[in-house]
């Protein structure tokens, strides 16, 4: 279900609306268009639809246009074209078109900002800066003291209710950023770069937090980074921004896999493929291995008894190999050496690489309880050579 709509959006900085806009549509770029009249395209026709439980990262270089996006969808930039459609119950709400009593209600129930500077205030304890959007909702002082609370309890600062904000390290007050922002229970969360100014070490922690907090809360998250690492780890899709447009919106391993252009092959080029790869798309494929009958070759002493596509046995040079089925509860260490994993073919790179540390074997891996392909060492560096770009996972 769609939870924010945006179709067609067009954001001008500026006074020259009515000479910017035909001059965007007859294709001038957005430096000709600042020469021209001065006015700054801060966006030009973005679209956009982000499903409930999703997090949509907008990623690209400083000015291509992510905050401005983002910002348009609480209505804090006016939309000169186009329409932001956002969830209101049963009905979309048209942002572009709201008067100021419906963007209040909007705000206050619907979306909610988290900013890069925190923006706590420095005069209110911890737990005070937690309640206070809930005031603002209109909640009585005991309840939202305690729903504040529970907010605290879940980033792990329930002992520092009673603190100041320049009592806290940033990575503290950004966790109490997200506890605020969390509290207001609004379905529609827009975080602005909020951990780029945190080390990299509490940033991948609250990277790990965020999915956590997102999964036992369902939100809809959309997420400014300019860091696609970031945006791979956190973002069930990603749309990719240069000079005021989206020139690519997918799931993070197609973006990695299939870049659209050059600009976004140079960001994929500097990613960590652990972090994105599955199994399908890094595996050698069952049809590309030599077989006979039901019988197909691993390497000299290993191979596969297949029948109907079903893998019915391992067998090796002494005979039948012992297997496991891999699952995301597997404990690895506990599984006696010498025995082939079998793993769904969506397995996740870093987990393929896991197993392969602990066994002395291929994967193998299965879809719908077919054998479709095996994992081997010049698969994992392939990927880690960079060299999957441009391979089609619905391929392989
Ligand atoms: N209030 C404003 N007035 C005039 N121009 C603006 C304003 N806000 C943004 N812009 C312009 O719009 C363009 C996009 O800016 P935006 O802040 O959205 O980029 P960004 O991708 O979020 O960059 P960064 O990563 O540096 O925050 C820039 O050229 C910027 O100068």
């Amino acid at each position: 279900m769609a939870v924010v709509t945006i179709e067609n959006v067009d954001i001008v900085f500026g006074d020259n609306l009515a000479q910017t806009l035909p001059l965007m549509d007859k294709g001038h770029t957005r430096d000709d268009i600042i020469g021209m009249t001065g006015d700054v395209v801060g966006v030009q026709n973005a679209n956009i639809e982000v499903n409930e439980g999703e997090i949509c990262v907008l990623m690209g270089l400083s000015g291509s246009g992510k905050s401005t996006l983002l910002r348009a969808i609480n209505g804090l930039n006016k939309i000169a074209r186009g329409r932001c459609l956002v969830r209101d119950g049963d009905t979309m709400v048209d942002i572009a078109e709201c008067d100021e009593t419906k963007l209040r209600h909007m705000r206050t129930h619907r979306v909610s900002m988290v900013f890069q500077s925190f923006a706590l205030m420095p005069w209110l304890t911890v737990l005070e800066n937690v309640a206070f959007g809930l005031e603002m909702q209109g909640m009585p002082k005991t309840e939202r003291l305690i729903k504040a609370r529970e907010q605290l309890k879940m980033v792990s600062l329930d002992q520092w209710a009673d603190k100041k904000p320049d009592e806290l390290s940033g990575g503290m007050r950004q966790r109490v950023g997200l506890a605020r922002a969390f509290a207001m229970d609004t379905d529609v969360l827009l975080m602005d770069e909020p951990f780029s100014a945190l080390d990299p070490l509490i940033r991948s922690q609250l990277q790990d937090e965020l999915i956590e907090l997102q999964k036992r809360l369902n939100k809809t998250i959309i997420f400014v980074s300019h860091d696609l690492d970031e945006a791979l780890k956190i973002g069930t899709k990603i749309a990719i921004m240069e000079s005021a447009k989206i020139i690519q919106e997918d799931a993070p391993e197609q973006i990695v896999l299939n870049p659209a252009t050059e600009y976004v092959e140079k960001f994929v080029a500097h990613t960590n493929p652990l972090n994105v790869l599955r199994g399908n798309s890094l595996m050698t494929h069952i049809k590309e291995l030599a077989s006979t009958d039901d019988k197909v070759v691993i390497d000299d002493s290993t191979w596969l008894e297949i029948k109907e596509g079903k893998l019915i046995s391992v067998q090796g040079a002494q005979g039948e190999l012992p297997v496991v089925r891999w699952t995301s509860d597997t404990v690895i260490e506990d599984v006696a050496e010498n025995t082939v994993f079998i793993a769904p073919s969506s397995i996740a790179m870093r987990d393929a690489v896991e197993i392969r540390y602990h066994s002395n074997h291929v994967i193998v891996l299965e879809k719908n309880e077919q054998c479709v392909g095996i994992l081997t060492d010049h698969n994992f560096y392939h990927a880690l050579l960079g060299k999957h770009f441009g391979r089609d996972t619905e391929a392989a």
